[in-house]
């Protein structure tokens, strides 16, 4: 990767690219409004041909006004063009309408980030989610997930699942190809690995372990699949390093997990993974790191998503560069035996064992 060594921009790039950013809450919530009132929808449709002004305040029923300034403010963004009084849809407008990826960012951003992102610097300053409290009094985001408002829960499950989503398929065969049968999943959020290696392997076994509302959530869900002779349980804060942790397991897998952590919460956690496991034992960490990406808005994604755990989940983690995120593995007594990119959309796989 090596996207941010030049400043590559003419000045006059870099002035408009500022104005982007002064006005980038304006720009996000135009293009939020022009979805979600069907404003994009109804261009669309018009195809070709396109609608004036009037015929979109007549097809969307909206005030004559607050569609007049949202089709201005959405040529400026690039959303729509204008021709002979008509207005049609570009081929920004047609992915804020349709890509998957610019969704679950999108829905994200609003529903989780954007109230709490206003506390970011203080939540800088002070190593703490100041931002939380625009949803409750927990001390991190985690502890609060399974009470979050539903269309805040929605919407952050709908970001955490659709990045686990797409890699998990590809690496069940490399995670259980080692005899692996006997595995401890260490942040396991709604049971989806669990139920995705029951299903690739009949005699796997899955012990999810978790804070305790959200197992609650695993729980019912295992339940109802009648998984629950191949699942098991074990809820612990994993921050409290006085609770016990499961011993016995071939493996322990981590996916998208220490990435809710800091580096010296990670060390910890990772030396009682070390303590848990045999000689022969292996953890296996699914994560994105943002120094890895093969494309730039890859990367930028990730690190956006950063702001997310510093303003609003627990104030001292973050999507890791790589080199910050193995100095930690390291540090905690493995090797990384290896190490495979670009899986699914953005991740990477990281076969760890005890260093002799
Ligand atoms: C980002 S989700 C990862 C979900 C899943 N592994 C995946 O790949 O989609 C992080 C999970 O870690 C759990 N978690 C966060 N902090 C924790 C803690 N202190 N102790 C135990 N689990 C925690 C959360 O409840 C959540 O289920």
């Amino acid at each position: 990767m090596n996207f941010y060594t030049k400043d590559t921009k003419t000045a006059l790039e870099s002035k408009d690219l500022a104005q982007w950013i002064a006005f980038g809450p304006v720009v996000f919530q135009v293009a939020k409004v022009l979805r979600d009132t069907g404003i994009l929808t109804a261009v669309e449709e018009s195809g070709l041909k396109g609608l004036t002004q009037d015929e979109i305040v007549e097809a969307t029923t909206l005030p004559r006004y607050g569609v007049r300034v949202l089709l201005e403010s959405g040529l400026g963004i690039g959303l729509v063009i204008l021709n002979d009084l008509r207005y049609t849809l570009t081929k920004t407008g047609h992915f804020i309408l349709h890509d998957p990826l610019t969704k679950v960012n999108m829905d994200f951003v609003q529903d989780v980030c954007y109230k709490g992102l206003y506390d970011l610097e203080a939540s800088i300053r002070n190593g703490k989610p100041e931002g939380l409290k625009v949803f409750g009094n927990w001390p991190t985001i985690y502890e609060g997930l399974s009470q979050l408002p539903a269309p805040v829960q929605k919407s952050w499950f709908a970001f955490d699942h659709f990045f686990s989503d797409t890699a998990f398929p590809a690496v069940l065969k490399t995670v259980y190809k080692n005899g692996i049968r006997n595995i401890l999943d260490i942040g396991g959020n709604t049971g989806k690995w669990a139920i995705a290696s029951t299903r690739h392997a009949p005699d796997v076994h899955v012990t999810i372990m978790d804070l305790p509302g959200q197992l609650n959530v695993a729980k019912n869900r295992i339940a109802e699949l009648g998984l629950q002779d191949r699942v098991s349980f074990h809820p612990a804060n994993l921050l409290d390093e006085t609770q016990p942790f499961p011993t016995g397991f071939d493996a322990i897998w981590m996916s998208q997990f220490l990435d809710c952590f800091s580096e010296d919460e990670i060390v910890s956690i990772l030396k009682r993974c070390h303590q848990a496991l045999d000689d022969n034992g292996y953890v296996l960490i699914l994560e994105a790191f943002w120094d890895l990406q093969r494309f730039e808005t890859a990367a930028f994604c990730l690190q956006q998503t950063s702001i997310y755990f510093t303003a609003l989940a627990n104030g001292n983690s973050q999507m890791y560069h790589s080199k910050v995120f193995t100095d930690c593995v390291r540090a905690a007594g493995f090797e990384i035996t290896q190490q495979t990119d670009h899986i699914g959309l953005s991740h990477t796989l990281l076969s760890c064992k005890k260093k002799i």
